[in-house]
């Protein structure tokens, strides 16, 4: 649950943007295309924007930029306190995937970059039901995230890992919640999503589910 890693961003909170910017070799591969990933999900978004796990802001600011209205939830301080300095106007409520305050607006997108993982499968499955309610007709989800072909390709990618040397990142790829397409297919097309996936790295994928009804 959010509140599991809230010591972790919070304390990666200052440093967070130099990782991004591939500063960290173990990472290197994750973050690579950052920037146009965080572009792609913007120029795939419409109208009022709920975001889920802003971080730093970065793709918030793309966001802003391009005319969305933005409505940020972040469960850590630390990253909340970086994101307002940054975009001191932002909208920004305390809050995860599963408990966030509601905007009073209805909502055209809801988009999330490098953070769904961070839920099990059911809790992914209980949030996709609850956004399937909240969006407008022909609403929209768009996430960026690692996630893997199959479970073999995560097993080979933690094997890879480890063979480089890069514990941090095989311990991550073993501890957190990275899923397959399969399973994601099955959640977004059970609470009435179409969904499609589009590889951008070794790791990330954009996840594009249009919503065709509420079930
Ligand atoms: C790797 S950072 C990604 C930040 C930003 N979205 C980006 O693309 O750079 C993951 C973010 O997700 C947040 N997070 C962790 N668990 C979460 C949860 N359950 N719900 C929402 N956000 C969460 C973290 O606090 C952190 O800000």
């Amino acid at each position: 649950m959010a509140t599991d890693f809230n010591e972790l961003f919070d304390e990666w909170s200052s440093s967070y943007d130099e990782t991004v910017a591939g500063h960290d070799p173990e990472y290197n591969e994750v973050f690579r295309l950052y920037s146009h990933i965080l572009e792609e999900v913007s120029n795939k978004s419409k109208g009022n924007v709920i975001e889920f796990g802003v971080g730093t802001g970065n793709l918030t600011e793309k966001l802003l930029n391009s005319g969305k209205q933005v409505y940020g939830v972040e469960p850590s301080a630390g990253m909340r306190k970086v994101a307002k300095e940054k975009l001191p106007d932002l909208i920004l409520k305390e809050g995860d995937f599963l408990n966030f305050p509601h905007p009073t607006e209805t909502t055209d997108t809801i988009v999330s970059t490098y953070a769904f993982h961070h839920l099990t499968d059911e809790e992914k499955s209980a949030a996709i039901k609850q956004y399937s309610l909240i969006l407008n007709d022909n609403g929209k989800i768009v996430f960026a995230d690692t996630v893997f072909a199959d479970i073999t390709a995560k097993n080979n990618m933690i094997i890879s890992a480890e063979s480089k040397g890069y514990h941090r990142l095989a311990n991550d790829l073993k501890t957190e919640f990275y899923t397959t397409i399969p399973v994601l297919k099955e959640i977004f097309e059970s609470h009435g999503f179409t969904v499609s996936f589009t590889q951008k790295n070794d790791f990330v994928w954009i996840i594009e589910a249009i919503k065709q009804r509420s079930v």
